[in-house]
């Protein structure tokens, strides 16, 4: 049988649904409601009205002085309660962060409890900022804050919901991929194995020119042809479409890439410049269209979200021309799960304390497969890409510490080395002028059990595209919810995923914002705002008036 084949016959046992009586947390009521004249809750939907508030700021031109002006935007928000059936296709879901997630979730829906050396452990969501972190809800009558489960501000699928499927240009099955990997706990795995062993991916499109060339040995399971061709374009969307949404009886897939890391494309005027040039591109099988491009315009023409987990750069200008015209969600690039995650929070630390960080060395070697890719220029060339550009805006907002052009020394080492596996070992050092001529000099040894780190991110990348699928906003200047001004979705390109992000893709022309907690709070407020609640602002004047 062609490979296609062989892969339908075990799709059928896709994803982590099985026929037992498991009863879906999900479908559990919301853990809120919100008391105002402004929302108004239906059985499917919760109406708000919101008051955007913010301060335009302009300069006196003959004084030079800024005016800050306080302004008001009114908005209405349309949030659909009604919990979907949802997929998430994996590319790349033989691999390292693949098989973790697949297993994480089956581990959690089955409440499996494993032995380690320092005990039995649970599975659980650590790392997953939807499921494994809380946000302020509010003040009770004692003016104590009251926190709550993040994965409780809007009616999210729960993840234990959540079917997987995928696919990789590599055969094996998931179970087969998973000792590959050599990510988990064998007393775990082995309750995991007979269910994933029936998973298999779906063939995939491998054009040799984008990843390492040490990765061809795993290319056994592939589509006919090497370059971009309109009939990958065609394969993938009734993947989608049919073997996959269709089989499993779902309302809704998330599409994320989780492949090797690709290289950047160039940029080509009349190929990928635009959705049409790039259609056209791909039709004429142009030799710069990527595989992850490929993915990201099957999964835009099939109204599917795309995510990119990698540093390339996917979306090209084509791609995102593509996804605006079809009104698709897409965000990217490359999960934010270790060093780059704690450069983010670091950074933003010293330089809003007023310390000038001058240097930055980021080294790290590590010894699994997405390493090995690494160890080819190209690949990390993308990666160097992505993990230095992280610091570019907080530098830029700090004009005390930098002139205009002055940035930190920033070099980044990345090493392949067997030995470690998954386990990457990362040595940082941030090196800063302080007071009076003085310095501080920070070194960090951080052991980033890269796959476990970043599987949680994946997961939480799925739930939060999915949940802002369900999200409309309007412009009224009505108080009537009831008005017929039509509601619209939020810009393709969804900045809001960027705390999972070590490049975050912004709509064209938009700032970027890679402080971990600016990202952090922009998510929690845009949720809060969502169903009529005011951004936390920490003032709590409550504690320092009287
Ligand atoms: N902490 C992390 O693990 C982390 C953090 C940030 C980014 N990333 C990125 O996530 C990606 C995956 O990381 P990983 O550790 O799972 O790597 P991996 O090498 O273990 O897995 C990648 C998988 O993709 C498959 N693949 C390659 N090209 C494909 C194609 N065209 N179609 C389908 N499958 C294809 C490979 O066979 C492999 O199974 C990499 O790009 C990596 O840089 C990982
Ligand atoms: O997220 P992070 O730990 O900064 O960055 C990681 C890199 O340090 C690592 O070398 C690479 O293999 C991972 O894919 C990930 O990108």
């Amino acid at each position: 049988m062609t490979p296609h084949a062989e892969a339908e016959t075990a799709s059928s046992n896709w994803g982590l649904w099985s026929n037992g009586s498991y009863e879906s947390p999900s479908s559990s009521r919301e853990l809120f409601t919100v008391n105002s004249p402004n929302v108004v809750y239906r059985d499917d939907e919760v109406l708000s009205k919101y008051t955007y508030r913010t301060t335009t700021v302009t300069k006196d031109a003959s004084t030079g002085q800024y005016i800050a002006t306080p302004t008001e935007t009114r908005y209405d928000f349309r949030v659909d309660r009604r919990i979907p059936k949802v997929g998430v296709m994996l590319v790349g879901w033989g691999g390292n962060n693949g098989t973790t997630v697949t297993a994480g979730l089956l581990a959690n829906r089955r409440g499996l409890v494993w032995d380690t050396r320092e005990g039995p452990r649970a599975a659980n969501y650590y790392g997953s900022l939807v499921m494994g972190s809380t946000m302020k809800l509010g003040i009770d009558a004692e003016h104590r804050d009251v926190n709550i489960p993040l994965h409780n501000v809007l009616p999210m699928v729960h993840p234990n919901d959540l079917m997987v499927g995928g696919w990789d240009i590599s055969n094996m099955n998931l179970a087969e991929a998973m000792d590959r990997a050599a990510v988990l706990q064998p007393t775990l795995k082995m309750q995991l194995k007979k269910e994933m062993a029936q998973m298999v991916p779906l063939p995939s499109i491998y054009y040799p020119d984008f990843i390492a060339s040490n990765q061809s040995g795993r290319a056994n399971h592939v589509l006919p042809g090497d370059r971009a061709c309109m009939a990958h374009v065609d394969q993938i969307r009734k993947d989608i479409r049919s073997d996959f949404k269709s089989a499993n009886n779902l309302d809704k897939v998330v599409v994320l890439w989780t492949a090797n890391t690709e290289r950047y494309a160039d940029i080509v005027a009349g190929i990928n410049d635009t959705a049409d040039n790039l259609l056209e591109a791909i039709t004429q099988g142009h030799k710069e269209i990527a595989p992850s491009t490929i993915f990201a315009v099957a999964s835009i023409l099939e109204k599917t979200p795309f995510i990119n987990g990698s540093p390339q750069n996917t979306f090209v200008p084509g791609a995102i021309d593509l996804a605006q015209k079809h009104g698709v969600f897409i965000g990217g690039d490359d999960f934010k799960s270790g060093q780059t995650k704690m450069k983010s929070a670091l950074v933003e630390f010293l330089i809003n304390a007023g310390i000038k960080l001058v240097s930055i060395a980021s080294y790290n070697h590590l010894g699994n497969n997405d390493g090995r890719n690494l160890s080819e220029q190209k690949q990390f060339r993308s990666k160097e890409i992505s993990k230095s550009n992280v610091v570019d805006d907080m530098v830029e907002a700090n004009t005390i510490l930098y002139k205009e052009g002055e940035h930190p020394d920033h070099t980044v080492v990345i090493k392949y080395m067997p030995a470690v596996g998954d386990d990457k070992r990362a040595l940082d050092e941030y090196y800063a002028e302080i007071f009076l001529g003085g310095h501080q000099t920070i070194s960090i040894f951080n052991v980033c059990e890269d796959s476990l780190l970043a599987s949680p991110l994946i997961i939480d990348l799925v739930l939060i595209t999915e949940m802002m699928t369900r999200i409309q906003w309007r412009s009224s200047s009505s108080n009537d919810l009831e008005s017929t001004i039509p509601y619209e979705s939020f810009h393709s390109v969804l900045s809001i995923l960027s705390y999972m992000l070590k490049a975050p893709l912004t709509p064209p022309g938009t700032p970027v914002v890679n402080a971990l907690g600016k990202q952090r709070a922009a998510l929690i407020n845009i949720f809060r705002a969502c169903v009529g609640l005011e951004p936390e602002s920490d003032l709590a004047l409550e504690h320092r008036l009287f």
